[in-house]
């Protein structure tokens, strides 16, 4: 169960900004040497930018006043030539700095796969694909203007700032301090716009998220869609989600903009106080009319570096919450992991025991029940299990909690006597083959679909898998046979088909445990008997749990359990339950009536 749909909005993140971002920076330290190459040429660009105005006051001072004409071609070459190097240093700034930015981005993006490909099915039962989604691309795409513009923003318009700060104090004092008298009144209208929007930026990545989750369920239920006519249901909920996201956007951008707006005006207040405190000063011995224009000039390369300094900050504030959203998936530890002392499990022979086990999926939850409760029982090597009982007993839960999928949470489960929990989760996962009902195929060839239960599998054993299920004849009849490229989720074959293809890639990774859920789709009889041969190719000589609803395959099962009410009610042969008349035989009656 989906406890956080498309409709509800993620819980907020809780974290402290600076800690998000130094963490986020961190991801530098592997690229710090081009790092270091871009701070230099930032270094060489701001000393350029920073000399220019001291150009102009030395052109108009000195060559200007005097009528020096040689003096003032022989500057503006050099000005000339100092500029056409900042150009090209510009230029390989931003390509080394998008290079960087874009490794990061592929780093953090493979982390986070990865980690989340670690998580149990307890985390994917909270969240909708598509908010996992969001978060793999929307949010990791959001870091890149961050990344970029800490370099090339934050630390040398900083330096710029600071540059300009000293001169203009060494240069005149008085002036200096009424270019700067705006900077109190900016700090309080920037301190407060960003405490609002960030608030406004994390709604908007929630909407964002619902609108992802919410587009992919429908694209995933298309089907249903189409076939129930809920075009305009579907397409009603569509236009409200598009409508929290915009206004949501709205919300946030209106702030967004207010930083700009502070910065302008507090410029346009610093200029002004530093003409009116200058031009009353001009003539008296230390304001020359050059120092003022040169204080003009600095005044832009003051506000200039800080309204990028308000720009990178927007930038900050908007996509922090995705890094936040980042960071929080990357922080949630795996609910079943291997211990410390985790061992890898020898060649299986395959006996199971269940001992005493209860479970509940929400645990700790107001919505806990038990689903199972002290189920216990033995499986000798190579016996087929039939799991049979009414929709929702726990029949799928024993199964899922013999692979490990959720973490049972007293007592035991053995395999080969050993307790599941205690080995390393991949030599227990790989050493069994589970087929659920889904038989999920990926876009692909069939000979990469098959190869999926053993990625090392070679052509011969590929081929020798198909056969066994009785695959290898419909695959030869397909145009291009094992190299036919399949659909996303396996459109355009058939239900036995795709049945086919999962079981031969079952079969090809030889699991010593096997775990079944048959379908319950009808398909054609010829089919239907190839998938039943399949399925006995699959059983034999393996520990087999099947979900079952064949007949044919509960009737040939070593035991049978019938599940329900969270523990095994029954358990035996075909023929000894039959005898018994009790729940297994109502089940078989009233499956045979419907025969
Ligand atoms: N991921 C989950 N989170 C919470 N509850 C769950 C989850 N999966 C199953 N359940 C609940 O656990 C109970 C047992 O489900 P389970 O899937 O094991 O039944 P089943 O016997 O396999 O049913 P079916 O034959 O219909 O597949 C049901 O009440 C179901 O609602």
């Amino acid at each position: 169960m989906s406890v956080n749909s498309f409709r509800d909005d993620e819980a907020t993140v809780s974290s402290r900004k600076l800690r998000t971002c130094l963490r986020l920076f961190s991801y530098m330290k592997s690229y710090k040497w081009s790092v270091l190459g871009v701070l230099a040429i930032m270094t060489v660009t701001v000393f350029i930018s920073l000399i220019n105005p001291l150009i102009i006051e030395r052109a108009i001072d000195l060559h200007i006043k005097n009528k020096n004409l040689q003096g003032l071609l022989q500057l503006g070459a050099f000005a000339i030539i100092i500029n056409i190097i900042f150009i090209i240093l510009v230029k390989i700034r931003m390509y080394v700095m998008a290079k960087v930015s874009n490794h990061i981005l592929l780093e953090i993006r493979q982390e986070l796969y990865v980690h989340i490909q670690s998580l149990s099915f307890q985390f994917f039962d909270s969240r909708p694909t598509g908010k996992i989604l969001a978060r793999i691309i929307g949010d990791v795409n959001s870091l890149k203007d961050v990344l970029v513009n800490s370099v090339t923003t934050l630390i040398p318009d900083f330096v710029t700032i600071c540059g300009v700060v000293v001169i203009m104090f060494m240069k005149d004092a008085r002036l200096a301090a009424a270019s700067l008298s705006s900077i109190p009144l900016m700090t309080i209208g920037v301190f407060v716009v960003q405490k609002i929007s960030h608030k406004r930026w994390q709604v908007f990545r929630k909407k964002s998220s619902n609108l992802n989750a919410y587009v992919h369920e429908d694209l995933s239920g298309m089907a249903v869609i189409q076939s129930f006519t809920a075009e305009k249901e579907t397409y009603e909920t569509f236009c409200q989600l598009t409508d929290e996201h915009r206004k949501s956007f709205i919300g946030a951008v209106v702030y967004a903009d207010m930083f700009g707006a502070i910065v302008d005006f507090c410029w346009g207040l610093g200029t002004m106080v530093l003409f009116l405190v200058g031009v009353g000063m001009i003539g008296s011995q230390s304001v020359s009319v050059g120092i003022l224009v040169a204080f003009g000039t600095y005044i832009s390369m003051f506000w200039s570096p800080v309204m990028n300094l308000s720009n990178f900050y927007n930038q900050l504030v908007t996509n922090i919450s995705g890094a936040e959203r980042i960071f929080e998936i990357l922080d949630t530890k795996p609910d079943i992991e291997n211990t410390k002392e985790a061992f890898v499990l020898p060649e299986l022979k395959g006996a199971v025991d269940f001992q005493d086990v209860s479970f509940t999926y929400d645990e700790g939850t107001n919505a806990e029940t038990k689903v199972l409760e002290h189920v216990s029982f033995h499986v000798n090597p190579g016996e087929t299990i039939a799991l049979v009982g009414p929709t929702g007993a726990g029949k799928t839960t024993i199964v899922n909690l013999l692979s490990r999928f959720y973490e049972i949470q007293n007592r035991t489960i053995l395999v080969d006597q050993y307790d599941i929990k205690k080995v390393a989760l991949e030599s227990l996962r790989s050493q069994m083959g589970i087929m659920t009902q889904e038989n999920f195929i990926f876009s692909g060839t069939i000979r990469e679909n098959i190869a999926y239960g053993k990625l090392d599998a070679t052509d011969e054993e590929i081929i020798e898998a198909a056969k066994a299920v009785n695959a290898h004849d419909f695959i030869m009849q397909m145009e291009q046979g094992y190299d036919t490229i399949l659909k996303e989720k396996g459109a355009g074959l058939s239900i036995g088909q795709r049945q086919l293809i999962a079981f031969a890639r079952t079969m090809v990774s030889m699991p010593k445990i096997l775990i079944l859920d048959e379908a319950t789709s009808s398909i054609d009889t010829q089919t239907e008997l190839l998938v039943q041969k399949g399925i006995e190719a699959l059983l034999k000589g393996r520990t087999s749990f099947v979900i079952a609803h064949r007949l044919s395959t509960i009737e040939k099962a070593d035991k049978i359990f019938v599940i329900d009410k969270g523990g095994i009610i029954e358990q035996g042969t075909a023929k000894e339950l039959l005898q018994k008349k009790g729940q297994y035989y109502k089940l078989y009656m009233a499956q045979f009536k419907n025969l």
